[in-house]
């Protein structure tokens, strides 16, 4: 990991940390959306041996595929996604929201109606891992929301298979669509529909570049929960933290993707060195030691800074996906960070603990779009309606104001829709 001072940092990343040039990406990613709009699962069957290697005569998994999947998973590991299912359902329980009404004047109730979103598509990403703890969170919190149809798209294997544990992960959060595509061709599928897949009104689920660029551009004629690409953690760490366990919280995100960021932001120079140390020991030990080698070589920082308040400011700038606090006092620091997707505290709160069993989501504004949006949650699949109800004298008191600026506007039918009912009224009045 490259060690640098916070004003080097300044320098180099400016306001443009995490973006990077999409011009070739976008065309690519263009292409595909065009041909699948065009030419439907024909487009997809064809994408799907040309970018992931396979060729496939259907799309969806089938009924045999899921119960052979259940069967072939172990106990423990159904037991692991019950545990983990039924704290994320609690966690996201708290997140439930209520209509509600109000009374403000004689004659008058206004409120706000609130509804699960009909249909939505769910992203699992699948290239270089499975990840059935992506199921979990994004199907639970919709199935909290009230959602009726939910299809889920990941894409196969080398053999054309699903992972089984992501599709006993659909079974247990209770998704039984799903469909053998990925990537950005996956994205265009759910946001125009085909053949076989049903158009959705919004796409959640993480992905590679591919599938953030892909959700970023069908966004509009779909709804889309945000653009989480590549993995990211920011450890600030004072010379309380142990260097072993934020080293390990380190490598645990640098082996998601070789555009994972990895970055330690510290006051302590001392603490980097020992970080640095104990990376290149664990290393050693790992299996995906290429991908996190390209990931640390590439995106890693370590950032030495002049004091911990300094260290602070630069997670705020960063606004990472994941934000470690291994400092002495986590909580009184709290106030001080502004911006981050998940804010872990402490030297036994390491970010995989939220990837899998904490309860909060794990799809998490990445790329610095921290600093404006917030975890995914019950709320990304609830939509609001107002309710106005005025009676009859509530809508007379209220007549000159409307009229009054419907006026001003020039828009004289607004005006009048307003006045045909004053005048009736006022015509009852006399009688
Ligand atoms: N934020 C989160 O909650 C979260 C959770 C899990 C994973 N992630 C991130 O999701 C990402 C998963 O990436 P992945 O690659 O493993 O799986 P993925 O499913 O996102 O992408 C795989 C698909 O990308 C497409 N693709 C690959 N190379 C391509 C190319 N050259 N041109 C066009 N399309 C191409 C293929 O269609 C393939 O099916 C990682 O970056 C990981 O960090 C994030
Ligand atoms: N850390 C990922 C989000 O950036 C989520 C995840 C799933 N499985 C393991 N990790
Ligand atoms: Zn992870």
């Amino acid at each position: 990991m490259k060690k640098m001072t916070a004003s080097q940092f300044r320098q180099a990343s400016g306001s443009s940390f995490g973006q990077t040039n999409n011009g070739i990406l976008d065309e690519k990613v263009l292409r595909i959306i065009s041909d699948v709009q065009k030419n439907g699962d024909t487009a997809l069957l064809r994408l799907t041996e040309e970018l992931d290697g396979i060729r496939l005569r259907t799309l969806q998994v089938t009924e045999d595929e899921f119960q052979e999947a259940e069967a072939s998973v172990s106990d423990s590991f159904h037991t692991a996604l019950r545990t983990a299912g039924k704290n994320i359902e609690t966690f996201h329980a708290g997140q439930m929201e209520q209509s509600w009404f109000m009374n403000p004047d004689l004659g008058v109730t206004l409120g706000q109606k609130v509804s699960p979103i009909e249909r939505v598509g769910v992203y699992i990403p699948g290239g270089k891992a499975s990840y059935p703890s992506s199921v979990l969170m994004n199907i639970i919190p919709a199935k909290l929301a009230g959602v009726k149809d939910i299809t889920v798209t990941t894409p196969p294997d080398e053999h054309g298979n699903i992972s089984p544990h992501v599709l006993a992960a659909a079974r247990v959060a209770g998704a039984d669509t799903v469909y053998k595509v990925g990537g950005a061709q996956a994205i265009a599928a759910l946001a125009y529909g085909t053949e076989t897949i049903k158009k959705a009104f919004k796409i959640v689920g993480p992905g590679n570049t591919y599938v953030a660029r892909a959700k970023k551009w069908v966004f509009g004629d779909v709804a889309v929960d945000m653009i989480a690409g590549p993995s990211e953690i920011c450890i600030v760490a004072d010379e309380t933290a142990n260097p072993a366990f934020a080293a390990a919280d380190l490598l645990s995100q640098a082996e998601h993707d070789e555009q994972a960021r990895p970055l330690l932001v510290t006051p302590s120079s001392h603490i980097a060195d020992a970080v640095q140390g104990e990376i290149s020991r664990q290393i050693e030990k790992l299996e995906r030691k290429k991908i996190i080698r390209q990931s640390l070589d590439q995106n890693g920082r370590m950032i030495v800074t002049e004091s911990l308040a300094e260290a602070l400011d630069i997670a705020n700038l960063i606004a990472p996906e994941h934000l470690q606090l291994m400092i002495r006092e986590p909580f009184e620091n709290l106030a001080a960070i502004t911006n981050a997707g998940a804010i872990f505290l402490g030297n036994y709160s390491p970010e995989p603990l939220g990837d899998y069993a904490a309860g909060p989501n794990h799809t998490l504004p990445t790329s610095g779009t921290a600093a404006f949006s917030s975890p995914l949650g019950v709320y990304d699949f609830m939509k609001k309606s107002s309710i106005i109800h005025y009676q009859r004298d509530a809508l007379r008191n209220v007549s000159e104001t409307v009229t009054s600026l419907a006026k001003a506007e020039g828009l004289t039918a607004h005006a009048q829709s307003i006045q045909i009912r004053k005048d009736e009224n006022d015509a009852k009045t006399d009688d």
